[in-house]
C-alpha cells in the first residue's frame, strides 16, 4: 500500500468530508484537491475533459487518498444535475464545493463581441452559479457547507484586455456575499480566493513573458504564485480552520495588487527607492 502524502496541514483536517473540486484536472484544481485528499477529504473531481481528471483521480489514489470523477461542463444544468446525481449515489454527502473552473481570452474593449462577453459571463459567473445553486439544493440547504469561489485580483482595480472576465469576476464576488447573508442561516459559508499571477500551464498559453513580467516590477515578493499558494488558501477557508469566516474576499496575490494600478515610484524618485544596505552590512 502507498503510503499517504504529508500534507501543510494535519492529515485529518477534512476527515470524513466530501469536496468537489471543479477544474481539477489542471492547475490551482488539481493542487487544491491533491491538497485537500491528503487532508483526509474525499474528492469529487468535475471538468469537462475526462482525461486530464483521471489523471488527478491517479495522483490521488496513489497517495493513498479516495477520488471520484464526474465530468461535465459548469455551463450545462443537466451535466450538473448528473453529476450530483452520481455524488449521491457514491458518496452520499458533499460539504465542500471549489468553484475553480474557468477562463477567458484576453481582448481590447473594442474587439470583443456581444457574443465573446456573453461566452465568458457564461463561464465564469454563470457556470459558477449553478453549480453552487446545484450543490445547495442537492446537499446543502440540508446539512450546511462551505463553498470557494477562485476569482481574480481584478475586484481592486482595472485590468486591461481582460473586460469581460474582470465583469464576470466582480459578479461572483458580489453573488458570493449576499449568499454568505442568505444562507447562513442553512449553516453554508460561502468565501472567495482571488489569485494574483499564478504560474500555470494554462498562464503559460497567454502572452506574459515571464521576464517581461518581472521587469514590470509586479509582484512585491519577486515572484509569480503557485499553484499550492492558491490551495492552502482555499483549504483554509473550506475547512473548519474557517469556520467563522463567511463572505470574504482573500487576496492571494505576493502584494501585485499594492501598486498595481499606479507604480509612482519613478515618477517620484527612483533614487529614493534604492536598494540600501541595512544596518548588518546585509542588501536589503
Ligand atoms: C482576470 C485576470 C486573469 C489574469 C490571468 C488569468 C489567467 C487564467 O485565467 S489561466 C486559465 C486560462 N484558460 C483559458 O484561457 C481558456 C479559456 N477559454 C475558454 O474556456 C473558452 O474559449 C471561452 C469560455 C472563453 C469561450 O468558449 P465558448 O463558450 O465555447 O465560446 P466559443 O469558443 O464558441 O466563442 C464564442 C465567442 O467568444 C469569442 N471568442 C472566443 N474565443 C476567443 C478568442 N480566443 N479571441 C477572441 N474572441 C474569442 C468570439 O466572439 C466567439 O464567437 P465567434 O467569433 O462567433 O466564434
Ligand atoms: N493562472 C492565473 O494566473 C490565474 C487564474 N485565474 C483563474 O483561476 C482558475 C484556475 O486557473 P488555472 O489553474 O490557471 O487554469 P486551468 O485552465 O489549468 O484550470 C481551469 C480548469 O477549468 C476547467 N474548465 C474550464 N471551463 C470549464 C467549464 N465550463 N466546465 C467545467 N470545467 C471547466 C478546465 O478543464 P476542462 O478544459 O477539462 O474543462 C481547466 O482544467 C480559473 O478560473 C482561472 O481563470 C484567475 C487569476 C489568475
Amino acid at each position: 500500500m502507498s503510503e499517504k502524502k504529508t500534507s501543510r496541514y494535519a492529515p485529518d483536517l477534512m476527515a470524513g468530508q466530501v469536496a468537489l473540486v471543479t477544474g481539477s484536472g489542471s492547475g490551482m484544481g488539481r493542487a487544491t484537491a491533491l491538497e485537500m485528499a491528503s487532508c483526509g477529504a474525499r474528492l469529487a473531481l468535475f471538468a469537462r475533459r475526462e482525461e486530464p481528471l483521471e489523471e488527478t483521480a491517479e495522483m490521488i489514489r496513489a497517495a493513498g487518498g479516495e477520488a471520484f470523477v464526474v465530468p461535465g461542463d459548469t455551463r450545462d444544468e443537466d451535466s450538473i444535475e448528473t453529476a450530483m446525481g452520481r455524488i449521491k449515489e457514491h458518496y452520499g454527502q458533499l460539504d465542500v464545493l471549489v468553484n475553480n473552473a474557468g477562463g477567458q481570452y484576453i481582448a481590447a474593449a473594442r474587439d470583443i463581441t456581444n457574443k465573446g462577453f456573453e461566452a465568458v459571463i457564461r463561464n465564469n459567473l454563470i457556470g459558477s452559479w449553478q453549480m453552487t445553486r446545484a450543490a445547495a439544493d442537492h446537499f446543502m440547504y440540508e446539512n450546511g457547507g462551505s463553498v470557494v469561489f477562485v476569482t481574480a485580483i481584478s475586484g481592486r482595480t482595472a485590468l486591461t484586455g481582460f473586460t469581460h472576465t474582470v465583469a464576470a469576476r466582480a459578479g461572483v464576488t458580489g453573488m458570493m456575499k449576499t449568499l454568505a447573508a442568505e444562507w447562513g442561516e442553512y449553516g453554508i459559508r460561502l468565501n472567495c480566493v482571488a489569485p494574483g499571477t499564478i504560474k500555470t500551464e494554462a498562464l503559460g498559453r497567454y502572452p506574459i513573458p515571464p521576464e517581461r513580467w518581472k521587469q514590470l516590477n509586479r509582484s512585491v515578493l519577486n515572484r509569480m504564485g503557485m499553484a499550492e499558494d492558491i490551495a492552502g488558501t482555499i483549504i483554509f477557508l473550506a475547512s473548519d480552520l474557517g469556520n467563522f469566516i463567511t463572505g470574504e474576499d482573500i487576496y492571494v496575490d505576493g502584494g501585485e495588487t499594492l501598486h498595481m494600478g499606479h507604480d509612482a515610484r519613478d515618477m517620484i524618485n527612483p533614487d529614493m527607492f534604492d536598494k540600501r544596505e541595512r544596518g548588518d552590512g546585509k542588501d536589503e
